[in-house]
């Protein structure tokens, strides 16, 4: 390990309060607004957990029923963001097309008044999977895609614009799912970035514009492609566990393992990991999911080191055919409800965000002519 400065990562300091999530508050749980995570896998829908994140409460079956019908009505695009999508090229990462399709829509329809935050919040989570697809299809297969499905969750409709059919049951749960693990996870990199920039009373596109470029680093969101680049080179368990070895000895980073505040486990990580073993029976797989169990059993016999949220959603990602580069963008289309929940808890009791530093650089000294300098 290479030795940090004090105060490196403001690790395990307090940066403020919140009422929407607790990570590891008892040993390694995560809990939404005090329902366990686990549970919400089990009994919730995504859009259910949008609902409890954004307006603060479970919904009962009319106000679910109202909030899925509503969610369905915003999937549509401007003709003004299909043209900017259109020019972004096949090559781009699609985290930097949702990074413009925020941004550009922010033009479209900007938030003018806080009074409108719950709006903005809905459409921005009707519309990334929109925005992430029609890009995809166009700039991949020359087609413009009409975004409007009828399916009622976010990740059937992701699959279906993505693949041009409606999914399988199987897939569209293991999808919402998914969604419920991504949503929240109190004060993470990109939702502290969202509440930094919410902190100055900006808007909320320029917040979350601010919060996918956080995402994007591969020390956060962008970990999940780096760990199915990984995965997708070995063929064997055999192999995996010996390029692991050797990775460790190099002193390498593996992605998909590690995190900020668990110590033991990412409570996460067994539910994805279920759902990708399912998928592997499914497809018939007998190498990517071997491979993985052996990555993980390997990082965590040699380093003590535990899968987190990450690792998994590779797999299940792939096995449901979707290309790894839009794996970090699906993050986004789940996350997108924490990151706005923060902001509209920033400005709810808001004091700008502006801590201080340690100065640790020369002492006070006098400009030099440009002759005496080295
Ligand atoms: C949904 C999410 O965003 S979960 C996080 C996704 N990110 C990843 O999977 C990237 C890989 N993991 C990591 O880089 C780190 O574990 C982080 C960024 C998640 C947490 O970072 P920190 O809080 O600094 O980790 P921590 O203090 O526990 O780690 C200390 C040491 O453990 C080792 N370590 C931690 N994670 C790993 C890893 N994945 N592979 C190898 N060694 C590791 C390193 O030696 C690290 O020291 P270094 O930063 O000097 O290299
Ligand atoms: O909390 C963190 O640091 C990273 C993480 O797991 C998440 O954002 O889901």
């Amino acid at each position: 390990m290479t030795e940090k400065k004090p105060g490196a990562g403001l690790r395990g300091q307090s940066a403020g309060q919140t009422e929407i999530c607790t990570v590891g508050a008892s040993g390694n749980s995560l809990r939404y607004r005090g329902y366990a995570v686990d549970e919400l896998a089990e009994k919730a829908s995504f859009n259910e957990v949008a609902h409890l994140i954004l307006k603060g409460h479970l919904p009962n079956q009319d106000e679910l029923d109202a909030y899925t019908s509503r969610l369905k009505a915003l999937r549509g695009l401007p003709d003004a963001l299909k043209e900017v999508l259109e020019r972004i090229p096949a090559n781009a990462h699609p985290m930097d097309v949702l990074r413009t399709g925020c941004s550009f829509l922010g033009n479209l329809e900007t938030e003018e008044s806080f009074d409108d935050q719950q709006d903005m919040a809905d459409r921005l989570l009707a519309t990334f999977p929109s925005m992430i697809t029609y890009w995809y299809r166009y700039s991949h297969d020359g087609k413009r895609i009409d975004v409007e499905t009828d399916d009622d969750s976010i990740g059937g409709h992701f699959l279906h614009l993505l693949h041009g059919k409606a999914p399988s049951e199987l897939h569209a749960r293991v999808m919402d799912v998914s969604l419920i693990l991504y949503a929240e996870h109190e004060f993470n990199a990109s939702t502290f970035t969202a509440r930094v920039c919410a902190s100055t009373l900006s808007d909320m596109h320029s917040c979350v514009t601010g919060a996918i470029g956080s995402l994007r680093g591969p020390l956060h969101g962008g970990a999940n492609e780096m760990a199915m680049a990984m995965l997708e080179k070995y063929h064997s368990p055999e192999q995996a566990r010996e390029d692991v070895l050797r990775k460790l000895e190099e002193k390498e980073k593996i992605m998909g393992f590690g995190h900020a505040v668990y110590r033991e486990k990412d409570p996460r990580n067994a539910i994805i990991r279920e759902w990708s073993r399912k998928l592997a029976e499914d497809v018939g797989d007998d190498t990517l999911f071997p491979v993985s169990e052996i990555v993980e059993k390997t990082m965590w016999d040699e380093k003590k080191l535990f899968a987190n949220a990450d690792f998994y959603h590779a797999s299940a990602y792939h096995f449901m055919g979707i290309p790894t580069s839009l794996f970090t963008p699906i993050f986004v289309m789940s996350r997108v409800t924490g990151w706005c929940a923060h902001i509209m808890e920033q400005r709810a009791n808001n004091r700008i965000i502006r801590p201080g530093a340690d100065y640790i650089g020369p002492e006070d000294r006098s400009v030099p002519s440009i002759d005496q300098r080295q």
